[in-house]
């Protein structure tokens, strides 16, 4: 399974190959169209309620027009009534109740395309009828139908193309084979004919520019909650995931440890190598941290300056030790050489490991966090390159509490809280 920082990094890897391929086919690679999927579902609750608030407004202003302002002779108006109120009222009627009661289903997609034949084929049974009695009801309006389902429905470009192209063909028959209006009718088909393209044009690039904006969007998530230096998770990200899985393991019962982790002598490592190297060793030990958090509730991250936080979910004592002598004993193979240090000729890490057992997993993660500081402090003392382990207990008295090591003060060049 991914490390917890690796779940960050890869889709941010993914979207920026994608940016750089383009997407001039309006399709992602398999993994963001799937959550490209999601949020076209998610965000087009305002644009598909107004479609089809348009699509009933529509139904019952003609209704009333109808019979009113432009005179229909009392049997047009009956067939004309039976069309709108047996046929186009109840499709956005049940588009409406969907709309209410499952905005991001799938079913709103299906919903959407079948508005859209139910609408078209009503308004060009209406202009069969009309036509046969002389009078034209404006075919422009299936263009204009045509034009908000693309602009509207959010419905994904390359399925209602074809839907499209379909209606184009059984309006032309339509026309050719149903409707007597002469030259008028050449001239609807015409500029319906433009309206078309226009869905068309307008169509594509509404959906290329909601996946363009997407994407960006989507990668700056994800970049604001790595660490420029090291490609963890940075401060920000890193408390609102231990507060995540701390939740998780709460709810669950879960047994789980929290292992601060210091480098040795970093300021003397810097002052005798220079900044540049201190950071590729950061990036370094970074890197071998990261192994260490495997599975999707652990957590590993940069707290600040030289310090990272590792967390493993579903933990055991003796596993949660194991894992950290496993983290410092990695660090140390990589033989990284610091001739300054007091523990070791290379870079070596100290660790402060703190357990917390089931029963306590409702501990504040702030109370835990600052356990295994002492930890990591006592650690230092100690003489580095080591670790301490604690567990977790909620009954320590103030008397134990002052007795433990505090943790340390605060030092603004190791950007410590
Ligand atoms: N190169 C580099 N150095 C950093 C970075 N962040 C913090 N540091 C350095 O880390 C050092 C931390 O020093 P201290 O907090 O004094 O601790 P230490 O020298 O590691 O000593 P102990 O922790 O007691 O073993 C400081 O010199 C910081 O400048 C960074 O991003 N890059």
């Amino acid at each position: 399974m991914q490390p917890a920082d690796a779940a960050e990094q890869a889709p941010t890897r993914l979207i920026q190959r994608q940016i750089d391929r383009g997407f001039a086919s309006l399709r992602f690679m398999p993994a963001l169209e799937r959550e490209f999927h999601d949020y076209l579902r998610q965000s087009s609750r305002l644009s598909r309620a107004s479609l089809i608030f348009l699509a009933v407004a529509g139904v019952l202003s003609s209704a009333l027009i109808d019979s009113t302002w432009l005179g229909l002779p009392f049997e047009l108006v009956g067939t004309t009534r039976a069309i709108q109120f047996t046929v186009m009222m109840p499709m956005a009627l049940i588009c409406t109740l969907l709309c209410l009661r499952h905005p991001t289903s799938r079913s709103m997609e299906v919903g959407m395309l079948l508005l859209f034949i139910v609408m078209v084929a009503g308004m060009m049974g209406q202009r069969v009828v009309d036509s046969q009695q002389g009078f034209d009801l404006p075919l422009e309006l299936v263009g204009v139908t045509a034009v908000a389902m693309f602009c509207l429905s959010r419905v994904r470009f390359w399925i209602q193309l074809p839907l499209l192209l379909a209606l184009i063909v059984a309006t032309v028959l339509v026309e050719l084979t149903l409707v007597s209006l002469g030259n008028s009718g050449n001239y609807d088909m015409f500029s319906t004919g433009i309206l078309f393209i226009v869905a068309v044009v307008a169509g594509y690039s509404s959906e290329y520019t909601i996946r363009w904006t997407w994407l960006n969007a989507t990668l700056l998530r994800y970049l604001s909650r790595l660490d420029r230096l090291t490609g963890l998770l940075n401060r920000h990200a890193l408390e609102s995931t231990l507060a995540g899985a701390h939740a998780h393991g709460q709810r669950e019962g879960k047994a789980y440890a929290v292992a601060m982790i210091d480098i040795d002598a970093f300021g003397a490592y810097n002052d005798h190598y220079g900044h540049q190297y201190g950071d590729a060793a950061l990036q370094q030990v970074a890197d071998a941290l990261a192994d260490h958090a495997r599975r999707p509730l652990d957590t590993c991250g940069r707290y600040g300056g030289e310090e990272f936080v590792l967390l493993w979910m579903d933990c055991g004592v003796e596993q949660a030790s194991a894992l950290a002598e496993s983290v410092r004993e990695v660090v140390e193979r990589e033989r990284i050489a610091h001739a300054e240090s007091p523990a070791a000729p290379w870079v070596t890490v100290s660790v402060g490991l703190c357990h917390v057992e089931v029963e306590h997993a409702d501990a504040p993660i702030e109370s835990v966090l600052r356990e295994a500081d002492r930890a990591l402090y006592k650690a230092k003392r100690e003489g580095r390159n080591r670790v301490v382990s604690t567990r977790y207990r909620s009954d320590r008295t103030d008397e134990e509490n002052s007795a433990l090591p505090q943790p340390w003060p605060q030092q603004a060049s190791s950007g410590r809280r």
